[in-house]
């Protein structure tokens, strides 16, 4: 008897083949003898990474960068970086991720050197913008800044030339701190330094910088439970690649840069070019934990699993802006894979992941009753301000 009661026998109708969404599932309510917190969250991304929420941020660019990464770090999921961007790129997204120990986004404008400032919507609600060579954060050096109050000083003329020409310098040690500094020690030194802003550095390098603002915007959220920090001390990433010859030297990098896991990003997982990047993985990085997919069916699984997987990705077509099913003709309903691959994968110990379809909690209940480890959202998190734990991240 499958593990539902009441008639509702998922083994009779999945196998019926019936292509079930989350939202044609509903479970029926039992009987409680435990308090909400005597659950726990814990789990599996995959073999050897453990997480204290099942929650994991798509590999899409418009999801999982450095802020995201490290903000699912923080609160005790896990980001897999996306890889549609160059190997040097991606490489430095893990890194920054890994340095971004308090990742704040903060709300302070970031232009690049010939923007002209000609309102104070330039800034944001902040009192500062700074200057990098791209005009965003994820660029290893601080060019300089420019605050409103100097700004507003300006004339026509002034304003009409490039930040270059009249931003102030910010990379003497008034302005520098560690990247590993205590929150607590950061809002002291802001106090103490009266410049507003710190700059977050690493070997050199900027990671952040954070304003007064920032801090006490972030102080007041709800303090996050443990993070998921890998044996260096610092957020475990993921990342993703795909299968051909040009992905083993991408891992190269993103194994130097430190990732924790590797996710082989496919809509269809059981193929000839994914058994042999999984058997690459496990021959050259024994201890990497490689997650194989997307899969749908338990014959699919049951392939990966007999490669080397440490991990399975669930979902074809199921995603919100997924063109899989129109494309390729073929998919699954997401609770129906979700059910079926678990059924195999449980019997090798291999935690599951469902990818796609997830936009409420109630998916996420559904998911994981289903099997799953985790969950994966792309639409959900792309564009989010506000992470549930209290860290605002940039997609
Ligand atoms: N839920 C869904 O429907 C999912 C969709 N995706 C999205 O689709 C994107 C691309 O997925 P795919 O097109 O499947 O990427 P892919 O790179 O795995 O496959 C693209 C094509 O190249 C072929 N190919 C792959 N490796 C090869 C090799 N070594 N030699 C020769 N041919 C090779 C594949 O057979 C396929 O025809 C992913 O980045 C992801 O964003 C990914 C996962 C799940
Ligand atoms: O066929 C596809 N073409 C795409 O461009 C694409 N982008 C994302 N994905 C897949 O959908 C998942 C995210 O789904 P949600 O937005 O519903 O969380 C992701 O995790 C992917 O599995 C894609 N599938
Ligand atoms: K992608």
């Amino acid at each position: 008897m499958s593990r539902f009661e009441d008639g509702f026998a998922a083994d009779k109708l999945f196998a019926q083949g019936y292509s079930y969404t989350y939202d044609d599932v509903i479970f029926l309510p039992h009987y409680i003898d435990f308090s909400t917190d005597a659950v726990s969250l814990s789990t599996r991304f995959s073999r050897r990474v453990p997480l204290s929420i099942p929650c994991v941020s798509s590999p899409m660019d418009t999801v999982s960068e450095s802020h995201m990464a490290a903000s699912m770090a923080s609160l005790g999921g896990i980001g897999i970086v996306h890889y549609n961007c160059d190997i040097a790129a991606q490489a430095s997204i893990i890194r920054q991720a890994k340095s971004l120990k308090h990742p704040i986004a903060s709300d302070a404008g970031v232009k690049f050197p010939e923007y002209e400032i000609t309102s104070l919507d330039a800034f944001g609600p902040s009192s500062f913008v700074f200057v990098t060579q791209t005009g965003t954060m994820t660029t290893p050096k601080l060019l300089g800044y420019v605050s409103k109050s100097q700004w507003t000083r300006m004339n026509y003329e002034q304003r009409e030339m490039k930040i270059y020409d009249y931003m102030k310098s910010c990379d003497s040690s008034d302005y520098c701190v560690p990247w590993d500094i205590d929150l607590e020690k950061l809002e002291f030194v802001l106090e103490d330094k009266q410049k507003g802003f710190v700059v977050l550095e690493r070997d050199g390098e900027t990671v952040n910088v954070v304003t007064k603002d920032d801090i006490e915007r972030v102080k007041g959220y709800p303090k996050s439970g443990p993070g998921t920090v890998g044996p260096d001390g610092e957020w475990m990433v993921g990342a993703a690649i795909g299968t051909r010859e040009s992905d083993k030297e991408r891992l190269e990098h993103l194994v130097d840069a430190g990732v924790n896991a590797v996710v082989l990003d496919s809509s269809q997982g059981n193929s000839i070019y994914q058994l042999e990047m999984i058997k690459y993985v496990k021959k050259t990085y024994p201890e990497l934990d490689v997650i194989g997919g997307n899969v749908v069916t338990m014959y699919q699984a049951q392939n990966l699993i007999q490669a080397g997987v440490d991990g399975l990705r669930v979902g074809m077509g199921s995603g919100s802006i997924c063109t899989t099913q129109e494309v390729c003709a073929v998919g699954r309903g997401q609770a129906t894979a979700v059910y079926k691959v678990c059924s195999i994968a449980a019997q090798s110990g291999i935690p599951v992941i469902a990818d796609g379809g997830i936009s409420n909690s109630g998916h996420i209940v559904k998911a994981l009753v289903l099997g799953a480890s985790t969950v994966m959202m792309g639409s959900f998190l792309a564009g989010s301000t506000e992470a549930p734990g209290g860290y605002e991240y940039k997609v």
